[in-house]
């Protein structure tokens, strides 16, 4: 069994191809920069047992041109990673919000498509991306069972005192509004690597996933119990683009003294705040490159980054009542040495410190960056949801 996965974020799609079982995938690609016009594509394969690399820069207008551009690498001729479309027995795609009732991995039937498509205002930047991802995928492999991983799922769990907001109890019952989470798939993956690192099956784990999007999730025995973001994927920490956590009066006084509409209200804070707000800039490395030149708006973006997440910390440490083990993950917390050592500063109370000379390093794999004799571990996991949402689809196919 061939399965394909394709995780749409917001800025970017990933893919892997694996074969039912491998943990090593035949072939694996980024389209990056999604809506520019130096957007790129990054594909990797296998050729005579060793790896090659295609890059294509093009412009890639929306996920729909993205996911179509990526199909037909796919099956090209001079590359046969497979030899036609029918080779794809399985497409699982990640989709960002599950709601109240795609609760679990399930096979894609009309009627699943139909309740991503009710979510698209929970999920703006994502569930759209993902619906053209499936639309696309139905007509390129059409003879491939579609089958749905949700990021909401690992975050079914949270106690509902965690969960509810404190309005009306209607709101929530007869509109579902409530504490949702996302990156569910990821902090799903780390959180178990983590505990496998540290032979604990009760660890308790605090996974810290800062991608273009950024949450955090307090993980006990394998089971999470808390996460920063809420109804949709805007809460909590400071993003490429979102804002995190705001008092929801800010949004009433742009309306009432600014007349803001709902729409510039969505923009606002979706797209026009987090660091590119800050800064004019949304990708980490480029305010890093502005941090290290002592670019002033650079440096506050850059505490308040990390003044965000430790706050999170704190309150994760106590939910949990002990700490094993923080985690790093996402393309900003494998790689961004400064993030992580901001972040881990005068943390010595809940027993984090981090070996700076480990921290600087680029490894593959679990790093370790624990500093001598702390006593919490600080571990970097590249996170891995694409198999992770192999994994999810061979078991329910498989019945395991
Ligand atoms: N070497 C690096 N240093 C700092 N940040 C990085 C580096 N590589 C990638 N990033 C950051 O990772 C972000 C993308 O993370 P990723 O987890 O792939 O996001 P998403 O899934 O939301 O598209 C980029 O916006 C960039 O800021
Ligand atoms: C939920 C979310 O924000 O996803 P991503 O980080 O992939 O945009
Ligand atoms: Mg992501």
């Amino acid at each position: 069994m061939n399965i394909f996965v394709i995780n749409s974020g917001s800025s970017s799609i990933k893919y892997q191809l694996f074969i039912q079982g491998s943990a090593t995938p035949l072939c694996s690609g980024l389209v990056e920069r999604i809506g520019h016009s130096d957007a790129q594509i990054t594909h990797k394969y296998h050729r005579n047992n060793k790896e090659d690399v295609i890059r294509i820069e093009q412009p890639i207008a929306d996920h729909e041109a993205g996911m179509l551009a990526v199909a037909e690498l796919l099956t090209r001729a001079d590359i046969a990673v497979v030899q036609s479309a029918e080779d794809i027995n399985v497409v699982g795609h990640r989709i960002v919000h599950g709601g109240e009732t795609l609760t679990h991995t399930t096979v894609i039937t009309p009627e699943v498509k139909d309740r991503i498509q009710a979510l698209f205002p929970m999920a703006p930047l994502h569930n759209p991306g993902h619906y053209e991802g499936i639309k696309v995928a139905e007509k390129t492999f059409p003879e491939a069972t579609q089958v749905a991983v949700f990021d909401t799922a690992f975050h079914q769990t949270l106690p509902e005192k965690a969960f509810r907001y404190a309005i009306p109890n209607t709101l929530y019952h007869e509109l579902g509004i409530r504490v949702y989470g996302f990156h569910g798939i990821s902090h799903q993956y780390v959180s178990r690597e983590a505990a496998h690192y540290l032979s604990k099956p009760d660890a308790k784990v605090i996974t810290i996933h800062l991608g273009n999007g950024c949450s955090m999730a307090a993980v006990n025995a394998g089971r999470c119990i808390d996460t920063s973001m809420g109804l949709t994927p805007l809460d909590g920490l400071i993003m490429g683009t979102r804002s995190g956590s705001i008092d929801a009066s800010v949004l009433l006084y742009l309306t009432e003294q600014n007349n803001y509409t709902t729409e510039q209200l969505k923009n606002l804070l979706n797209k026009q705040s987090g660091m590119l707000g800050l800064t004019g800039h949304n990708d980490m490395r480029d305010i890093s490159a502005l941090y290290r030149q002592g670019i002033v708006e650079a440096k506050l973006a850059y505490d308040m980054y990390a003044y965000r997440i430790k706050k999170f910390i704190g309150a994760y440490a106590a939910v949990l009542n002990g700490l094993d083990a923080i985690v790093f993950t996402a393309g900003v917390g494998e790689n961004d040495a400064l993030a992580r050592e901001l972040v881990c500063r005068d943390m010595e109370y809940l027993g984090i410190g981090i070996d700076i000379a480990k921290n600087e390093l680029r490894e593959s794999g679990i790093r370790d960056i624990t500093a001598f004799q702390a006593k919490t571990r600080v571990l970097v996991i590249p996170t891995n949801e694409e198999l992770e949402i192999a994994r999810q689809c061979q078991d329910l196919l498989m019945g395991a």
